[in-house]
């Protein structure tokens, strides 16, 4: 089946899950943005495929949706290999690291989502996984244990995290080449949603594209969510042309302002400048003020903050710069952290 009939019938509405994933682009040439990683990717793996041999260890680092798991997903079909997928969490013992990596085919590319959550005793197993090819299982306890080495396969590792600064540096030194992935600009967004609108066979014209990609944060995974609930909104209210106006007026309604902050970011930066004055204040004490683990705080909400200088991490806490005040129509205070400043990026734990 055509991925555009596989979208448009027989419920197109039916699965978001599948709209998204088969969205994905399927290789490195479709992949939009991120030109360098991209470069120096397609020279990793194509010099791989020439020597016949499995590529270094490839580690993705980058904010939630900005397409590890896709590149992942691209670099076993540009290897013609398979791709076998798990994540951090899912790794709680040192077993259920060894049951994947005695299962793995030779060539094969091991996907870890979340590399930086898996329990100390896999990741130790990791180690020796990644450099020998060769796991330890432990049979037995105390001082009676015994170690059983194991062969695997040669096998490529691609770790994905949204906090490389926590992977231990044992670990982080173990892959080969590490990717940074940066938020996408404007531009690049409205790529990508002009090849989603396409297989989705939605109209979006120019003008409606740039509406939203310039709402989309930076970030290809809410670009398309955004193209779905406009589409949503221009299907039934409007003759389903998705306009500037028309992006503009659902976009409103779905609560996501000009600068793209939807409700999360507003309520950081609200509770910032309304109840801590601006800051400096701790990680934990504004993400108990907002009614959310620190961890979203930290990792969906303050990094496009930051880069849209309305947000400082400094090491006595957050702070709001001036720009934060005026976005939420609040006047700043004198003392306020200049817009044009160079916030302080940093992560302290002492400010957490
Ligand atoms: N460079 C890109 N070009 C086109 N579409 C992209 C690109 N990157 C991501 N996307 C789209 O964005 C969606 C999210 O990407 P993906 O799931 O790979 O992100 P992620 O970084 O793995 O996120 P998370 O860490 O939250 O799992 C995908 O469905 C894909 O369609």
């Amino acid at each position: 089946m055509s991925l555009d009939r596989e979208l448009v019938s027989p419920d197109p509405e039916g699965d978001e899950q599948a709209i998204e994933s088969a969205l994905r682009p399927k290789r490195l040439g479709e992949f939009i943005g991120q030109s360098r990683v991209r470069e120096q990717l397609s020279l990793v793996l194509e010099s791989a495929v020439r020597r016949g041999r499995p590529p270094d260890h490839v580690l993705m680092s980058g904010s939630p949706g900005l397409g590890k798991t896709t590149l992942a997903m691209i670099i076993a079909a540009e290897l013609g290999m398979p791709l076998r997928l798990t994540s951090g969490p899912a790794l709680e013992r040192a077993g259920d690291l060894a049951a994947i990596l005695s299962t793995l085919a030779e060539g094969e590319v091991l996907f870890i989502d979340e590399i930086h959550r898996m329990s100390r005793s896999a990741e130790e197993m990791l180690y020796l996984a990644m450099e020998d090819f060769r796991v330890d299982i432990v049979v037995g306890k105390g001082p009676g244990a015994t170690a059983i080495p194991l062969e695997i396969a040669p096998f490529t590792l691609v770790g994905a995290t949204t906090r490389a600064g926590l992977l231990p540096a044992p670990l982080r030194d173990r892959f080969g080449f590490v990717a940074h992935m940066d938020f996408y600009d404007v531009a690049e967004l409205e790529q990508v949603l002009r090849r989603s609108a396409r297989l989705l066979s939605l109209e979006l014209p120019d003008d409606g594209g740039h509406e939203i990609a310039r709402r989309s944060r930076g970030t290809p995974r809410i670009a398309n969510r955004l193209l779905r609930r406009v589409r949503d909104f221009a299907e039934v209210r409007t003759e389903g042309v998705i306009t500037r106006e028309v992006a503009a007026a659902a976009l409103n309604l779905y609560e996501v302002d000009a600068e793209g902050l939807d409700r999360l970011d507003r309520a950081v930066l609200g509770a910032l400048l309304r109840k801590f004055g601006g800051g400096p204040v701790g990680l934990s004490t504004l993400a108990v003020a907002v009614g959310e683990e620190p961890e979203t705080v930290e990792v969906v909400a303050e990094p496009f903050l930051v880069r849209q200088g309305l947000l400082a991490r400094t090491p006595r806490g957050r702070v709001a710069t001036a720009s934060a005040w005026t976005h939420l129509g609040l006047v700043p205070p004198p003392d306020a952290v200049g817009a044009a400043a160079q916030p302080v990026l940093f992560d302290d734990p002492a400010a957490s």
